[in-house]
């Protein structure tokens, strides 16, 4: 099983989201920006180096939600998903097309990756907004 984690980036009451890009499987679709787990690697361990790869910002984990696993026809995910705080930097597209600080309750405009909608889910009722 492929485990890949993700960041929910708090920071002045907004959150980050990030578009993929042409290239990027799931072409365009908008996540929380992350990536997959190498080997050796604690789950905190890969959110920062892929939060640093993909968008050069420092972040400090907080709080873990619920694993969700996606079956496609050729593989599995497991996409692990982190409330963090934002620490340093400012934001470069190393990989992604756009991004947006978006408010809480906007996030179910945005035109999702199919296994992040349970972590948005779980989000907003966390935060207290549904
Ligand atoms: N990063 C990220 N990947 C997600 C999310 N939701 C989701 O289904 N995925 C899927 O998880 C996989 C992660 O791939 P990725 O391309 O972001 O990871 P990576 O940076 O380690 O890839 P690479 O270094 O092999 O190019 C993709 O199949 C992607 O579609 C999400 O919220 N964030």
């Amino acid at each position: 099983m492929l485990k890949v984690t993700c960041a929910i980036i708090e920071h002045e009451n907004r959150v980050l989201v990030t578009q993929r890009g042409e290239a990027m499987p799931d072409p365009l679709l908008w996540e929380f920006p992350g990536g997959k787990m190498e080997p050796g690697e604690t789950e905190e361990e890969c959110l920062a180096r892929e939060i640093k790869e993909e968008l050069n910002i420092t972040i400090q984990p907080l709080q873990r939600l619920t694993p969700v696993l996606h079956r496609t026809q050729t593989k599995t995910i497991e996409l692990i998903p982190y409330i963090c705080t934002l620490r340093r930097g400012d934001i470069k597209l190393l990989e992604h097309r756009d991004y947006k600080w978006s408010l809480a309750t906007d996030l179910h405009r945005y035109n999702w990756c199919l296994p992040d909608l349970p972590v948005v889910e779980e989000y907003l009722r966390l935060r207290e907004y549904t």
